[in-house]
């Protein structure tokens, strides 16, 4: 059991949830949960977190919406950005699925299904992490940063830039953009390479445990602190600490950074000893950090200390060619397991327009699809445009037909009009607009739509209730 792959199953339906487990005990070593709360427990406990998931999407609260399984697609990837995420569910409508894929999941199998067949695909999942696991050299080549437009020229110019200054760096971007990616460039190209080089994703932990991972803590400090223990800031000595999702740091913990910020001194929890670090802190963020600080959800001089070098990375749409580099990129990383596929004309022509809401990883994982669907084929625009995520555009939601004044007169003249209805699925729209572009994140999808967290979670109880969700 022990050597067996760990597999998290997370379904809230015991009979499925058994009878896959049983099916799947040979093969790995299965976790069952049946909530999203429950997973991040269990993951909290597990010494090594699981590479693979298999995830329903209709989770508790509210099994009928797909919405909990997708934070979930988004909290895995926060707890480990390696996971590869195969969906299980019978809310498998095309929107579903390609939701599902551009937050990060690699696979979407459509329930009830034929257990042979999903070994299958858990299997291939397994081979592509294999694969992953044994190219970590030609991720070091000057520094796996792929692409040749002026924007990724600017940017590797940056990293060569600040990388040897003593000076914390701030790294912008939207999700998937490769900010962890440039963070390691930091490292690898500065005088500290040989020194550790750390990661903490600031989103991963409760309050309590992302301190004592920061900082330490001393052998009786909280409730299960058998042992002293040092923290990353500790261990990361004369290197890097890179410290992702900064904009998720909690306000009493952004203090404390930005005491070591300062003059170096921090404690470890439950000592009075004042220690001393010698690292240097590149923090990484998806969100508008200004906008935070303007929120009060982020200290404002945590906030200047942070970004006195700060570097943005661009999104894929603003990268040209760099897109075709990049499929060619993945396609080579991935070649060994024969899934070499070719765009048609017509397809090469919308991989050129498409702008790739996901970035880079939206991009990798559409390879890899392509790749398992399609090995030595010619894909044309109809094959691929069934990977993409539709482009969240205004132009969806603003058909001028139905908002001309004369669509109005014609649809009132038909009778049986409802205004109450016609705001609400407006409503729906615009929250299922956001909080895609949010990837499942309340507190940014009200912000994009301007209203607050507890006005939007209650429209979406209201939406749910209405049935219209
Ligand atoms: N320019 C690039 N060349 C090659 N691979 C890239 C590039 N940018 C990103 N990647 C790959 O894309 C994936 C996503 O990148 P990464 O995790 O660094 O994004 P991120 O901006 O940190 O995302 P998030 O904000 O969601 O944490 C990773 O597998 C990374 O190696």
């Amino acid at each position: 059991m022990a050597d067996l792959p760990s597999l998290l199953l997370v379904d809230d339906d015991p009979l499925i949830s058994e009878s896959l487990a049983f099916v799947l005990k040979d093969t790995f070593s299965v976790y069952v949960v049946a909530t999203r709360e429950e997973t991040k427990r269990l993951l909290y406990t597990l010494p090594v977190l699981p590479n693979l998931a298999l995830i329903d999407l209709g989770l508790p609260p509210n099994p009928h919406s797909p919405e909990e399984g997708f934070t979930l697609v988004s909290e895995l990837l926060t707890f480990n950005p390696s996971i590869k995420i195969l969906i299980l569910s019978g809310q498998d409508t095309q929107e579903n699925v390609r939701h599902a894929l551009t937050l990060g999941a690699v696979d979407f199998i459509p329930k009830p299904c034929n257990m042979e067949l999903l070994k299958t695909r858990l299997k291939h999942q397994l081979m592509i992490l294999e694969a992953e696991q044994h190219k970590p050299q030609a991720k070091q080549k000057a520094c796996g940063l792929i692409g040749q437009s002026m924007v990724m020229e600017t940017l590797r110019a940056q990293i060569q830039q600040f990388a040897n200054s003593p000076f914390s760096v701030l790294i912008q971007g939207e999700s998937g953009t490769g900010k962890e990616l440039v963070a390691q460039c930091l490292h690898t190209q500065s005088q500290r390479a040989e020194a550790p080089c750390l990661i903490v994703n600031c989103a991963a932990f409760t309050t309590e445990l992302l301190e004592a991972q920061l900082f330490g803590h001393s052998k009786g400090a909280f409730t299960g602190a058998n042992t002293a223990r040092s923290g990353f800031f500790e261990e990361a000595s004369y290197g890097s600490l890179i410290l992702d999702e900064i904009g998720e740091m909690p306000l009493p913990l952004q203090s404390k950074l930005l005491r070591v910020l300062e003059n170096g001194e921090y404690y470890r929890l439950g000592e009075t000893k004042v220690r001393q670090s010698q690292a240097r802190i590149i923090a990484a963020s998806n969100r508008d950090l200004r906008g935070e600080v303007l929120a009060g959800q982020f200290r404002g001089d945590l906030y200047h200390r942070l970004s006195v070098l700060t570097i943005k990375v661009p999104p894929v749409c603003e990268r040209d060619d760099d897109k075709f580099l990049l499929l060619k990129h993945f396609q080579d990383f991935y070649a060994e397991m024969g899934t070499l596929f070719q765009l048609d004309t017509s397809a090469r022509q919308n991989w050129k327009e498409y702008n790739f809401p996901g970035n880079v990883r939206e991009l990798r994982n559409i390879v890899i699809r392509l790749g398992a669907k399609y090995p030595n084929q010619l894909v044309t625009r109809t094959q691929l445009e069934e990977e993409l995520e539709t482009n969240l555009n205004t132009k969806q939601f603003t058909s001028t037909d139905t908002d001309s004044d004369q669509a109005i007169v014609r649809q009132l003249n038909k009778g049986g009009f409802s205004l109450d209805d016609v705001l609400l699925d407006w409503e729906r729209r615009y929250i299922n607009a956001a909080l895609k572009m949010s990837q499942g994140n309340l507190s940014q999808a009200a912000r994009i739509l301007g209203i607050n967290r507890t006005t939007l979670y209650s429209k979406m109880q209201r939406l749910s209730k209405s049935g219209s969700n």
